[in-house]
Parts: structure tokens; sequence; C-alpha cells
């Protein structure tokens, strides 16, 4: 049972009639799965976003407490025009703006929304626009490239390239972005355009689509009063060209700013205290007892009113201290509020959009992107390239620690071949090279955790907001990530270090080692993907990533020797991935070698007695390593698919991710 479902709610009756999925009004896009820029539910006539006894509550405590309502039965009408949602901290405000946007999960929200009189089709929220609090923006790629990313992928298929950079240029000549066209976003690394500049390029990724109903959350916050005000400037003159609704939630606006609402909700402790015509609030605050001075800003005033409310105590009910309720001032204006005229007529315009919508079709909801699989691939593939050349210093840094790291080894280790030393020294040296060159393979690409930790927000607004699949982010970030970051990198190590240790001069030998080194890399980087992707926290995911590491390196056979480890922990050395890694090195290097004193590369196994020699194979068997020839593959195999399952868990993360939105 849902948490809604266990909870007291006051209604949640479901849109009358009229499902998301019944026959279309007007012909779709051709390509069936793909949704056109406007559908029916957005025609002429539009009569903006209707809430209708909306409740929302979410399960706080554990072990079956009662879920806590966070918004109580609220409805309203949200007309063409600036709509904002005002209201004390944690009132509800981005609550209600994200259920009017259809991005709460639907198990937690009781009553419905109705887009222009007709239920909200499933991918509304792929067909309305959304402006998140934290700009979430490319910072690598300029203002007309970001618009560009977005064109590329929100518009649908059947739209030209020519076309797409046409409605890219309307939209920055909308927004007055022409002298910053060509700036980059900025990232920690490099300054870029100003914050107005960058919330305005977050609001064109939206205008691109040309949405109806576009949604900001706290659109002001973070900008001086001059780019907040011209900020919503902005925004009131898009609503007043053709039918457009704009929702926002706004904390304390100026008055320069207040002055410029259409239509105004505001909310205290989840409950609704005026919904109406923002010019109208004044006289019915007044009305009710409130008036607010002359020269106070209306909207600092009921802040403060509902502020000074939500703390007071009152008791109303009865001096008789046995029958007192303990009715705060909040309640009363709530209380109030649902008595008013106001309250009745918005009830009366809501009961005739819900009986219209009995009659009126639903609009079957299309598909939730607008673009195929490939084009998605290539397009966040181009980005991500991009990012990756425009941010040199994080790929160049992994190549130069995996020189370093070369250095060190080759130099610790360097020319074991001509070493003259105890015979068993010889074959431990190289063990012990081969250990040191996977530890650092796997802890050198702990970096892998920033792949999906860093682009989380952009992610899941970008994949929520309909731009693409989950599978095209994530195999174009896998490829992005692999081929630079891990395998250059690695070949790099191998080449380095195999030739300054002196290992056999094989082609074959070597190029099996950098093999080996370069799956070594992808498996780990594979591991810190996999929690990367689980976990928001960087610290956490570094936490469970060495746990990781340290758990298998304990398992990879040189602190204690495999055979050794008692029969119901065997198993574990399977999914070692440091036992894979130095038994397939070691294999390649070791088994078949006879190793005498002073002659460590004697390779003459018929003569390989005595105390002075060692024979390869049998030390390596000694300490419970595989020295049969087909344990070289089956390595190689078992790094893969330590590699291929924690790739899987990755794209499964991923897709939780999006579910959990
Ligand atoms: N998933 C959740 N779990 C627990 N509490 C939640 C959850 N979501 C919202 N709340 C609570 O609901 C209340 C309303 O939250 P919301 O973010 O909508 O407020 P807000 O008015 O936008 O606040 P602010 O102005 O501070 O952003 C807050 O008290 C918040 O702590």
């Amino acid at each position: 049972m849902s948490d809604l479902e266990k909870s007291p709610l006051r209604s949640t009756s479901p849109p009358p009639y009229g499902t998301t999925d019944v026959e279309p009004e007007v012909a779709y896009h051709s390509q069936g799965e793909h949704i056109t820029v406007k559908e029916d539910i957005f025609k002429d006539d539009f009569v903006g976003v209707s809430f209708h006894d909306i409740v929302y509550v979410v399960n706080t405590g554990c072990c079956g407490t009662k879920p806590t309502e966070i918004l109580h039965s609220v409805s309203g009408v949200l007309p063409c025009g600036v709509n904002a949602i005002m209201g004390p901290t944690g009132s509800g405000k981005t609550t209600l703006l994200d259920i009017l946007a259809g991005r709460k999960a639907k198990a937690n929200v009781g009553g419905y929304v109705l887009v222009n009189g007709r239920p909200q089709p499933s991918n509304f929220r792929c067909k309305s626009g959304y402006v998140v609090q934290d700009d979430i923006v490319m910072g690598t790629l300029s203002v007309k490239e970001n618009l560009m990313f977005s064109a590329a992928l929100r518009l649908p298929s059947s739209t030209s390239w020519a076309q797409r950079k046409e409605r890219v240029a309307t939209v920055i000549q909308e927004l007055g972005l022409e002298r910053c066209a060509n700036t980059k976003i900025g990232t920690e690394f490099f300054r870029g355009v100003s914050g107005g500049e960058r919330k305005r390029t977050n609001i064109g990724m939206e205008l691109i689509i040309e949405p109806q109903v576009l949604f900001l959350d706290e659109p002001t916050t973070g900008l001086d009063a001059y780019t907040a005000v011209s900020v919503v400037q902005l925004l009131k003159r898009l609503s007043e060209k053709g039918d457009r609704v704009i929702i926002m939630s706004i904390h304390q606006p100026r008055y320069s700013i207040f002055k410029l609402f259409d239509g105004l909700t505001l909310l205290s402790q989840g409950d609704m205290v005026y919904h109406g015509p923002a010019q109208s609030s004044l006289d019915y605050f007044s009305s009710i007892g409130y008036v607010c001075e002359e020269r106070n800003n209306p909207a600092d005033y009921f802040l403060d009113v509902l502020t000074k409310a939500e703390k007071s105590n009152v008791i109303t009910e009865s001096d008789d201290t046995d029958n007192s309720t303990g009715v705060t001032e909040a309640n009363n204006l709530v209380n109030t509020y649902q008595e008013s005229q106001q309250c009745v007529e918005v009830s009366e315009q809501l009961q005739t959009l819900a009986d219209n919508s009995h009659t009126r079709r639903g609009v079957r909801s299309g598909g939730t992107y607008a673009t195929g699989f490939l084009w998605q691939l290539m397009v966040v593939t181009i980005r991500s390239l991009l990012n990756l050349l425009r941010n040199p210093m994080i790929s160049f840094f992994q190549v130069l620690t995996m020189v370093i790291f070369a250095l060190i080894v080759g130099l610790i280790y360097l020319r074991l071949d001509e070493k003259d030393v105890n015979v068993r020294t010889v074959v431990t040296d190289r063990i012990g090279a081969f250990f040191f060159i996977v530890m650092n393979q796997v802890f050198g690409n702990l970096s892998a955790v920033d792949v999906f930790i860093k682009q989380k927000a952009l992610f899941i607004h970008e994949n929520s907001s309909g731009f693409y699949r989950v599978s095209a982010f994530y195999f174009s970030k896998v490829f992005v990530d692999l081929i630079p970051m891990r395998i250059i990198p690695s070949f790099t190590f191998s080449v380095i270090a195999y030739f300054m240790i002196g290992f056999q001069v094989s082609a074959a030998k070597f190029f099996y080692f950098a093999l080996v080194i370069c799956l070594t890399s992808i498996a780990a980087a594979s591991i810190a993907f996999a929690i990367s992707a689980l976990v928001r926290v960087t610290g956490l995911a570094n936490l469970f990533i060495a746990m990781l590491f340290v758990f298998q390196m304990l398992f990879g056979g040189l602190f204690i020797s495999l055979d050794s480890l008692p029969v119901w922990l065997q198993w574990i050395k399977y999914l070692s991935l440091f036992r894979y890694s130095v038994e397939a090195l070691a294999h390649n290097e070791i088994v078949g070698q006879c190793y005498c004193s002073n002659n460590a590369t004697a390779a003459i196994i018929e003569a390989c007695s005595g105390p002075l020699c060692v024979n390869g194979s049998e030390f390596l068997s000694g300490i419970g390593y595989e020295t049969a020839p087909e344990w070289l593959w089956i390595d190689v195999g078992g790094l893969a698919a330590i590699a291929l399952v924690f790739l899987l868990l990755t794209y499964f993360n991923l897709r939780m991710l999006k579910k959990s939105k």
C-alpha cells in the first residue's frame, strides 16, 4: 500500500474521465513514438493549469510511523500570465510546484491536476519547461552550444538542422543573450557568463520547445536586485507573448517584482491562505483585518504576517481552558480563506473545469522522447567529448599520474632481469612488482567516482525533461570516460613500466601485459562508476570503493595463500580483481621460466633443479596461483566479467536514480 493510501486524505479522486491514453484529437507525428512540440492539449483557448485537492505525504520516520502530510488538500487555478507561489520557508512552495510539473512520485500525491481542463498527460514533464533553482547547464559549453544541445534533442526528429538553428537564434534574441551567445557558461575552474545570463540560459533551454507552461523554482535566488527584476520582467514579456502560463515559487520578492505578478498563491505550513489575482491580495488581507502600511512591500508584509501567524499559538475557541482547541493564528488565516468569497469563486471555477473534463477527451500522451536513441547517443557523446577536451586538466592529470606511477615502479624495480641477487628474491621481486602495478591501476582509477556524481543533477534534470534516454547518457559517459581516461593512460603506463623493469622482451608478452593492465583499470573504474551512480556524496562513495578494493586485495593471493583459505571462503578469490590481475601478469612472465642464482632469466626448464634454481611454474603453484595455459585467458575473462557486471550495475543504478525522482 502506498503512503498515500495509508494517509488520512481528504480527497484522492482521480481525474473524472479521459485517461491520458485515449484517442488523440490531432494527428501525431508520423514516427509514432515521437512527440510533437504542440499537442492538442495546449491548443487555443488555453485556460491554464488547475489543481484539485492536492495532498502530498512523505514517510519521514521508519517502521510503520504515520506518514507526514506536507500539503493539505490545496486547490486552485493558474491562468495564463505570471503566477507566483509564495510563503515562508518550509510552507510547501517547491513541493506544490513539483507536483504541478508532474515531478513527484505519484504514489505520494493525492488529488489531480488538469492542464487546459484535461488530465495532465503522462509526458507533461517533457512538454512543459522546468527551470530548477540551481542552474543546471554544462559549464564548458557556450550559451549558444547549450541551447543547440536542447534544440538537437528536444525538437522532433522531423525538424531540420536549419530550423533548429533558427529556433536557437530566436531564443537568444528573445532572452537578450546576443552579447554572450559565444561565451562559455563557466565552471569551478574558470569564470564565464554572469548570474543573470546563466539564469536566462537556463530559461532558454526550456523555451526551445516553446512550452505553454513554464515552471521556475525560485528563479531570483542568488541574483542581485537588478538582475532579479530583469529576469521576472523577461518572464512577464514571455507570458504576454501567446497564451503562456508561468508558475514560479519565490521566497521574498521586492515590490518591483511583486507588481509584475498576475496570480498569487500564498501557502502556510502546507495550507492555502490566499489564491487569486496578485493585485487583489492587499484588499483581501485588509478585509480580514491585516492592513499593509502604505510604503511597505506587500510581499514582505504577507511573509511577516504568515511567519508571525505560524509562530503564534492563539486560543480561539473558548476561554474555558478545558474546551480550548489551541488553534494558531495561521489556522485562522487558512479557515478565513476557506470561508471567503475569494475561495468560493475559485471553487466554482474548479468545479466547472472538473465538470468539463468529463466531456473533454483526454490526449494520448505520445512518447517521452523527441528523438531516437542513436541520435541522442551521438549528441550526448559529442557534448561529453567537448566537455572533456575543454577540461583538459582532468584527462591530463590522469595520464600524468600514470606516467609518474610508471616511473616510480620502474625505478624501484629497475632492470630486474640484470639483478644478481638471492634466487628466491628474483621471483618474489617480480610478484611484488605485479602486485604494486595492479594496486596503482586500481587506486589510480578512483577518479572515476566523479563521472556520475558530478553530473547527477544534470542527468536527473535532463532525463526527466525528456532530453535523452538513460541508456544514451550511460553509453556516452562510459565511452567518453573509458577510452581517454582509462585505456590511454594505462597503455602509457604499460609501455614505461614494462621496459624499465625489464620483463621478457616479446611482443606477445608485452601486449598481453598491456591488455591485463587496461582491463584492470576498466574493472576498477567500473566499480567506481557503479558506486558513484548509487551514492550522492563523493566522500561516502570513496569510502565504499576503498572498502571494496581493500577487500579484493585481501583475497588477491599475496597476503594469504589462496589454497590455505578455509574451504567455505575459497569462492571469494573468484571475485577478486587483484587475484585475476596478479595471477595473469605473473603467469605471463614467470610460468615456464627457470630462475637460477647469477642467471636470473635462464629459461632452460630441464636444467632447473638444485638449491640455486627456482622453477617459476612450481613457485606460482606453491602460492596458490593457477599455472595451466588456459588460465592466461580465464584470468582475462575474470577481469572482463568483473568490469561487465559493474558496468551493468551502473546502468541499473542510473535507472533507479531516474525512478527515485
Ligand atoms: N521528502 C521529504 N521528506 C521529508 N520532508 C519533506 C520532504 N519533502 C518536503 N519535506 C518537508 O516539507 C516541507 C515543505 O518543503 P518545500 O521544499 O516544499 O518548502 P518550501 O516552501 O519550498 O521551502 P523553502 O522556501 O525553504 O525552499 C518542509 O518542511 C520540508 O522539510
